[in-house]
């Protein structure tokens, strides 16, 4: 597997990192299969997976519950787990003991906390305990409602300036690495130029150090509507449906199951149930 340390490396190399979202089982084992670098156990997965309009309603369980699964299915991948919504703001003590409670029970490998601010003291207080800690700047879903929707970031100079700063201050807390998302290109670039770790983008640009995109939105999963920054790879739904379809009109015309599908009594035996007599 590989670790933090190897990630700065490949920054240095000027090799590409990729992660991949996944939420159970069969998405970890194949973003593992498909030789991804890192899995993002995202709070995404309260709308992709859960059905929500947003992540504010994921709790800490749900985290876990999801990331069991992920691990199960990805042993050898390194596994980030989302922080959800307010678990990483009230106190320091409440912040450590909701991510070494992710660590503990999931087995996750590090955590993601949004933003910069208050968040900068509870990143160095992750790190000074040993939990890796990945940041996330640009379009930070949990702060939807105050940013006033999923809308892109740091789109004027001084803006841009300040999510900078704000980036060089996530790497002097601690963080191994920082997820940019949906903020102009060339902010990008000068976050990934003036930090030392890893920058991870979705909806930033190819000048970021990683790319990041949610499975659903990757293998088009699910009838929802994907952001521009989303490249799909592939599109499973349509073929999902049709597939559903097709068993639910051979169930009611009686082709499925065939006896191919079926299990027989033996001979003697179906002579015994019905005492020699009838079929
Ligand atoms: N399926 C899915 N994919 C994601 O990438 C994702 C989620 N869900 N949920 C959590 C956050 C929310 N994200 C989103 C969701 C929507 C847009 C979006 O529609 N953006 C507009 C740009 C708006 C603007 O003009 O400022 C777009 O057209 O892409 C962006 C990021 C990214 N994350
Ligand atoms: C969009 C990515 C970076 C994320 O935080 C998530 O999937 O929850
Ligand atoms: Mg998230």
């Amino acid at each position: 597997m590989k670790t933090t340390l190897d990630f700065l490396k490949m920054k240095e190399s000027g090799e590409k990192i990729t992660m991949v979202t996944a939420y159970d089982y069969p998405s970890a084992k194949a973003a593992e299969e498909a030789g991804t670098d890192m899995i993002l156990v995202g709070d995404s997965l309260g709308m992709v997976v859960l059905g929500y309009d947003s992540t504010v309603p994921v709790t800490i369980e749900d985290m876990i519950h999801h990331a069991k699964a992920v691990r199960r299915g990805a042993p050898d991948t390194f596994v980030v787990v989302d922080m959800p919504f307010m678990t990483y703001h009230l106190s320091r003590e409440e912040t450590l003991r909701a991510a070494a409670k992710i660590m503990q029970e999931s087995g996750a490998d590090a955590v993601k906390l949004e933003g910069a601010k208050d968040v900068i003291t509870m990143i160095e207080a992750l790190v000074n305990c040993g939990i890796p800690v990945m940041a996330h700047l640009g379009l930070t879903p949990q702060s939807a409602g105050v940013l006033g929707g999923f809308k892109v970031q740091a789109k004027t100079a001084e803006q841009g300036k300040q999510l900078i700063a704000d980036a060089v201050r996530c790497e002097e807390a601690g963080a191994f690495s920082i997820v940019l998302e949906c903020i102009p290109q060339q902010i990008t670039e000068s976050v990934s130029e003036q930090c030392q770790i890893p920058t991870v983008g979705i909806g930033a640009g190819v000048q970021a150090d990683g790319q990041v995109l949610v499975y659903h939105d990757l293998i088009g999963y699910g009838d929802h509507r994907v952001p521009k920054f989303v490249k799909k790879y592939t599109d499973v739904y349509p073929g999902i449906v049709a597939a559903i379809k097709n068993y639910h009109e051979e169930v009611k015309n009686k082709e499925f199951p065939a006896p191919s599908h079926s299990f027989n009594l033996k001979e003697e035996e179906r002579i015994s149930l019905y005492g020699g007599k009838g079929s």
